[in-house]
């Protein structure tokens, strides 16, 4: 017989982020910067606990605030972009793109680690930070977390990664 699988999800109105970006795509097209209001959706997967929860609501939406309100009101940018390079001197932040750059003050930036601002990259990147915030706390029996990004109104990219740490 086929045994019930549960999961918790938290979408909450608190999970706005407003932040500004740009990516590549199609090889070499590189947009101008630009912001979204960006939603998360955060879920994970795992037997019920002797509360006959998978994890407390209360305590994922905390962590999973944590994160958003770490990248509200700033520019994202990408750690890992072959072209798109960062570098930062004690005061400013700046951008080169070919014979574009941007600069900005360094309290304003999020360098991330990834190779470009994606919905998908950024959602990795929450996963992999509420996962690690949460670990003692939600302990290992949890099987997944899934985080969903919405850069526009119904727009998602969303990164699903094991609870466990690969070895
Ligand atoms: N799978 C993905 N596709 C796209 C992503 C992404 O992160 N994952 N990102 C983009 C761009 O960032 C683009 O700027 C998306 O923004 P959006 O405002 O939706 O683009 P539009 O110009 O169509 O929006 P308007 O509503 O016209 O302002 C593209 N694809």
């Amino acid at each position: 017989m086929t045994q019930p699988t549960f999961r918790v999800d938290v979408c909450k109105e608190q999970f706005v982020f407003s932040a500004a970006h740009f990516i590549t795509f199609a090889g070499d097209i590189c947009e101008r910067i630009h912001g979204h209001n960006y939603g998360v959706r955060v879920s994970v997967e795992g037997p019920l606990d002797e509360n006959r929860y998978v994890v407390d609501f209360i305590a994922l939406r905390d962590a999973v605030l944590v994160q958003t309100q770490a990248l509200d009101h700033h520019v994202i940018l990408p750690r890992d972009h072959r072209e798109i390079l960062v570098s930062q001197d004690d005061k400013e932040t700046t951008v080169r793109f070919r014979e574009r750059r941007w600069v900005f003050p360094n309290e304003d930036a999020i360098i991330m680690p990834v190779v470009n601002t994606t919905a998908e990259e950024i959602a990795r990147v929450i996963a992999e930070r509420v996962r690690e915030q949460t670990m003692e706390q939600f302990g290992h029996a949890l099987s997944f977390i899934e985080v969903a990004v919405d850069e526009n109104c119904g727009q998602w990219g969303v990164c699903r990664l094991p609870w466990k740490l690969s070895e």
